[in-house]
């Protein structure tokens, strides 16, 4: 194993001294990007995708000192072992390889000597096969009719990263098959999905890797009572997505069908596994799933193959460190104007949050300050009638703005003030990035503007579902640089159980009262007692 320590102290001091630098009065943004090869040095293109960061707070010396600290830190080494199937999930010993899952050559890859690309192969053929017969009608419910709703019933990575695609490719949903997603434990989320579906043709795809998680559980539990007593046999309605071995694998009597995902594909790295090829072969067709991950390879080449300095997702990794732990922002936003990606902050704030929120390195030793952005954001134009008062005059946080050139719909706009809607969205943008950068002075305080608030712009050509892959892989891409950089392990989230093991402490203390009214939760402290009386007397106190 190499050497993990966080930041490399001759590139950590220099930046330091940098980042002082540049808080000078001539360091303004309104002075760095002034002149004409502003945008031409700060930028760069590379698996389908363009880059501007010509609207960050650097220069030339501050990327050559963020490029070295990369080469400090072995990134794009560890980035091509984890490629090559080497466990650079330390501490769980584990490989990382989602980029497998995406990759249509022969090449292989193996881990602990086997090959894994056969296996990720047969279960794409068996998605295929599956998706192809239930729009088919060969595979239909326990009535005979065919299905017309599919429910993805998972949480966290088993969910997100699947619902953002399949709203990104909501204009592509042309099989006659509604996508739903029963998430969360709240039964409010199950009965209004209970409302809208007809029973008889709903086919709910179960997804966990462990198949333990007590939400998946308690809903999976809840739709077999329900489908039961509408007399409907919840094992021709449901197939399961889960790793080998687990409780839900195999389809003796659970369900239609199993399919597998592995323990080398974290759950927030698995929208382009079976758990998301499932639902989104079903929602979209096959054959566009399949283009979602040609999207995703084709920027999964360009992080192993671009050098440094063209390098999209390495760049943009750089920027977050740089903003986060030596220009001290500790948020950030994701703001598309393009409405089909809103549901991507959502994924992006469980990817990068649950991989790189940590205080300690890929060793364990206590790191200089915790690593992690908070990742927050909303679409324009929608964002600047809410929040942007803040981002302009309030605490500055660094924004990635993302564009597109050819929306999914084409239709006359007409001209409302001489311009379509595509072209009223991208002045928004531009100006929103402009302002953020430019400020402005006046005499009133309340009305001046101080600027020097960076962002960068990613500009897709189209909407298709290849473009899609390729924003989905470039931010998973950007997570590990990030974390490669920090010298974190982005693939563990020990950060999540310690919730999870209370909760099922203040669960016993409520199955116990279900079984005995004398009980009064004495295995909790007072605060919580006072809780759980409320919650039983269904009342607030006093
Ligand atoms: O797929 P599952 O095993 O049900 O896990 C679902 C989710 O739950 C956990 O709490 C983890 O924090 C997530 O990383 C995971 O994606």
């Amino acid at each position: 194993m190499g050497d993990y320590r966080f930041f490399h102290q001759r590139q950590h001091r220099r930046l330091v001294e940098r980042a002082l630098y540049l808080d000078r009065e001539d360091c303004h943004l309104r002075h760095l990007i002034r002149g004409d090869r502003r945008m031409a040095d700060f930028s760069a293109a590379g698996g389908g995708i363009f880059y501007d960061y010509s609207r960050q707070r650097v220069d030339e010396a501050t990327m050559a000192l963020l490029f070295e600290l990369a080469e400090a830190a072995a990134a794009t080494d560890r980035f091509a072992d984890m490629a090559h199937g080497k466990k650079v999930n330390v501490t769980e010993n584990r490989a990382a390889l989602h980029m497998a899952a995406r990759s249509f050559s022969d090449h292989p890859v193996r881990v602990d000597g086997h090959d894994i690309k056969p296996d990720l192969k047969a279960v794409r053929n068996q998605i295929k096969t599956f998706c192809d017969a239930v729009h088919g009608g060969e595979i239909t419910g326990s009535t005979g009719r065919s299905f017309r709703h599919v429910v993805v019933v998972g949480i966290g990575g088993s969910y997100l990263g699947t619902e953002f695609v399949a709203r990104a490719l909501e204009a592509f949903a042309d099989r006659d098959v509604s996508l739903e997603f029963l998430s969360n434990v709240d039964i409010h989320n199950f009965a209004s999905i209970w409302s809208r579906v007809d029973a008889e043709r709903t086919l709910w795809v179960v997804i966990s890797k462990s198949y333990t998680t007590a939400e998946t559980m308690a809903n999976e539990d809840l739709i077999r009572r329900t489908m039961q007593e509408r007399r409907l046999d919840p094992s021709k309605h449901l197939v399961t997505v889960t790793s080998k071995g687990s409780p839900g694998d195999g389809d003796a009597g659970r369900g239609l069908a199993s399919f597998h995902m592995f323990d080398f594909i974290g759950g927030r790295y698995s929208v382009t596994s079976a758990v998301g090829g499932v639902p989104l072969g079903l929602y979209l067709g096959y054959d566009r799933f399949e283009r979602f991950l040609k999207g995703a390879e084709a920027m999964d080449r360009h992080a192993l193959e671009a050098p440094p300095e063209q390098n999209l997702p390495l760049i943009a990794a750089l920027l977050t460190v740089w903003n986060t732990s030596f220009l001290g922002y500790p948020q950030t936003a994701i703001i598309p104007y393009a409405s089909p990606l809103s549901r991507l902050t959502p994924h992006v704030q469980q990817l990068n949050m649950e991989s790189n929120g940590k205080s300690v390195d890929a060793l364990g030793r206590p790191l200089a300050q915790p690593a992690g952005t908070v990742v927050f954001g909303e679409p324009g134009t929608n964002a600047q009638h809410s929040f942007f008062q803040l981002a302009h005059q309030g605490k500055a946080f660094p924004i990635d703005f993302i564009g597109v050139l050819n929306p999914q719909y084409r239709m006359d706009e007409g001209a409302f003030k001489g311009v379509g809607h595509q072209q009223e969205l991208w002045a928004n943008l531009l100006a929103q990035a402009t302002a953020l950068a430019m400020g402005q002075a006046s005499g009133d305080p309340a009305r001046s503007f101080s600027g020097n608030r960076p962002s960068s712009i990613i500009v897709l050509e189209n909407l298709d579902p290849e473009d899609v892959g390729r924003l989905l892989a470039f931010y998973e891409a950007r997570t590990i640089f990030e974390a490669f950089i920090w010298g974190i392990n982005p693939f563990d989230q020990f950060g999540v159980e310690l919730g999870k093991v209370t909760a099922g402490v203040i669960r016993g203390e409520m199955a116990a009262r279900n079984q005995n009214p004398e009980h009064d939760f004495d295995a909790v402290d007072a605060i919580n007692r006072r809780y759980l009386r409320m919650i039983f007397s269904g009342r607030l106190p006093g």
